[in-house]
């Protein structure tokens, strides 16, 4: 990418779109373009061909979606599958129409099959049955990364994916019932330690093994693909490291300071039992994390107290 390169950030409000924008910053790019959802709804398909027709980036990161945990998207089945297909549909044609030169696009770790062999290999995608939680979420980003190859095949488009694990960080959502067990968790400790509530309920078992990447080098390891990577199908990014939901608790109750107990709420989902990605590919193309999971915890938890909790 071209330093003066027009750059359009779908989604650069989120948590991985503003840690994207952020590294191109740090890199000396200074050209971007960006909407808001208020300002253009990426589910119209007439406004996001207008949109494109008369900006004409050069370079797409497609970081807008319906996100959110396991209970927002068996909850919201409808949405997360409208919504995300709308969107990518929306973008990636408009890009081909508008010759955007290179897009990426990003899928999730949830879109693998359920029970796949661990770790997950690029190469396990479509050989099993979905989570049924998330399969409506899941179904939308196969058909992103699907939509990605077959422009690559009939047109030449230069348009890749990845797959990120589960990430966190700075501009989370910590909506109590429909963000990520990390931020819900940070959440429900900071809140408990500040009313003296005696429990914290974490949902389901603790018994799920999850991999958790900070999202600032997740979005370290999208610029440097979208540098350094040009094929078809995708690339898993992740940590290579797993924790057991149980064990997050605990952490998160550290850092932030709670001294009661915890109670485990068997009506909630567990989701899939395990989820670690196989990194290897990206290893081979040059890149690996940087921040442990406590170090990023705790940062998080910084952003959280700055942004969500009046002094
Ligand atoms: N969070 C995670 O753990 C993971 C995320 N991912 C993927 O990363 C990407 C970004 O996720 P994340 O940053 O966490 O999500 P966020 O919810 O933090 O951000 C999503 C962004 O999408 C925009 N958006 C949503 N709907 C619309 C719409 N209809 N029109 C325009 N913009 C819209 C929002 O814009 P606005 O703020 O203006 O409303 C928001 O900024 C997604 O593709 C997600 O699937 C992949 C793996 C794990
Ligand atoms: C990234 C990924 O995120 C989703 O999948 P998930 O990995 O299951 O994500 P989660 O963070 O919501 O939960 C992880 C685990 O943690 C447990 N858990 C405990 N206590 C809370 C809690 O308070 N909130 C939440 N959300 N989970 C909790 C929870 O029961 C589960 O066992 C996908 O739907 C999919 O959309 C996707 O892309």
């Amino acid at each position: 990418m071209e330093k003066n390169a027009k750059i359009y950030i779908a989604g650069h409000r989120g948590m991985v779109g503003s840690a994207i924008m952020r590294k191109l910053e740090a890199e000396g790019f200074t050209n971007f373009v960006t909407r808001t959802s208020a300002e253009l709804d990426l589910r119209d398909q007439q406004a996001v061909a207008l949109f494109f027709a008369q900006t004409k980036p050069d370079y797409v990161f497609l970081a807008a979606a319906k996100v959110g945990g396991i209970v927002a998207n068996n909850t919201y089945r409808a949405e997360f599958l409208y919504d995300n297909l709308q969107i990518q549909n929306n973008i990636i044609n408009s890009s081909y129409l508008n010759q955007v030169k290179k897009l990426m696009f990003l899928g999730s770790s949830c879109i693998y099959p359920k029970l796949a062999p661990q770790p997950l290999k690029e190469d396990a995608l479509l050989t099993g049955l979905l989570e049924p939680t998330n399969e409506p979420y899941a179904i939308a980003k196969i058909a992103g990364i699907k939509m990605c190859d077959a422009y690559r095949a009939q047109y030449g488009c230069d348009y890749i994916s990845v797959m990120p694990t589960n990430l966190y960080g700075y501009n989370d959502n910590y909506h109590p019932q429909n963000s990520h067990v990390l931020p819900a968790l940070i959440r429900r400790f900071h809140e408990a330690k500040e009313n003296g509530a005696p429990e914290v309920v974490i949902w389901g078992s603790g018994s799920p093994l999850r991999e958790f990447l900070f999202a600032d080098d997740l979005a370290e390891a999208c610029v440097y693909l979208m540098q350094n990577f040009s094929e078809a199908g995708f690339i898993n990014i992740g940590s290579g490291k797993e924790i057991t939901i149980k064990d997050l608790a605990l952490l998160i109750k550290k850092i932030v300071g709670y001294e009661g107990k915890l109670i485990f709420d068997a009506t909630k989902p567990d989701g899939t039992p395990r989820k670690l990605m196989d990194v290897s590919k990206l290893a081979e193309k040059g890149w690996t994390y940087k921040t442990e999971l406590e170090t990023g915890i705790k940062l998080a938890y910084e952003d959280f107290l700055v942004k969500h909790v009046e002094r």
